[in-house]
């Protein structure tokens, strides 16, 4: 079964509808280098992980520069998975592996030339469309086919993000067959603001396209 994270999460509200609609993780994002309208502060990133119910996962999004930092964080918002963006080598994403008391996924663009030794290094690998400082919420697609390929390569589980929305979500997981889709642009009413009927038709459409990919053998 496909997973299905929603990112970016701002508001108690919207929490909630990422819940009912019946997403498995829900991502808040706090300290990254970029400017974004979907950072929060600490305060808020532990509040909003706190409240996220049982059977759900929570998943602090974060570009550190060290790996202190980052285990820091990790202690203030007690998140369930940290996701790394950019800053660490494959051996400080060990160190931080080691560290923290929270799995760990690496975030790496579909063409990056250490896509191995990041797998290795962590729990679970996010593929992703980056911009040139390294941050995500791009809003942009990248290739799918080369994607795959990586799917049908690693033995980690891999997650799909980039310019995912309710339109082109199922094409995308029939494309790929990913362990999970990640989206937090493609459904905002405004920045840092969740559409909950775009989040519920996400959802749907990426727990549909599984179902009819795992019907017809694929
Ligand atoms: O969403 C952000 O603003 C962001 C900033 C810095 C690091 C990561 C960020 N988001 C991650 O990027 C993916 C894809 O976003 P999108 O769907 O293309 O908008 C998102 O799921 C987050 O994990």
């Amino acid at each position: 079964m496909t997973r299905v994270k929603v990112c970016g999460i701002t508001r108690r509200e919207d929490r909630e509808a990422v819940v009912a609609a019946g997403a498995d993780a829900i991502g808040v994002i706090n300290g990254v280098s970029v400017d974004t309208p979907r950072e929060v502060d600490d305060e808020t990133a532990a509040a909003l992980v706190a409240g996220v119910p049982p059977l759900v996962t929570s998943v602090l999004v974060t570009m550190p520069e060290a790996v202190q930092s980052v285990a820091r964080r990790v202690e203030t918002v007690q998140p369930d998975v940290v996701q790394v963006h950019d800053g660490l080598t494959p051996t400080q994403l060990g160190a931080l592996r080691r560290r923290v008391d929270a799995q760990l996924v690496a975030v790496v663009d579909a063409e990056h030339a250490e896509i191995e030794a990041y797998a290795d290094a962590a729990d679970a690998l996010l593929v992703d469309s980056v911009d040139a400082e390294g941050g995500g919420g791009t809003g942009e697609t990248h290739d799918w086919d080369r994607t795959r390929e990586i799917v049908d390569t690693l033995d980690a589980p891999v997650v799909l993000a980039g310019g995912l929305t309710p339109k082109n979500v199922g094409d995308a997981v029939g494309t790929v067959r990913p362990f999970g889709v990640d989206v937090a642009s493609g459904v905002e009413a405004e920045g840092g603001v969740k559409d909950h009927d775009a989040v519920r038709a996400f959802v749907q459409q990426a727990k549909r396209a599984d179902a009819a990919a795992v019907e017809a053998g694929r």
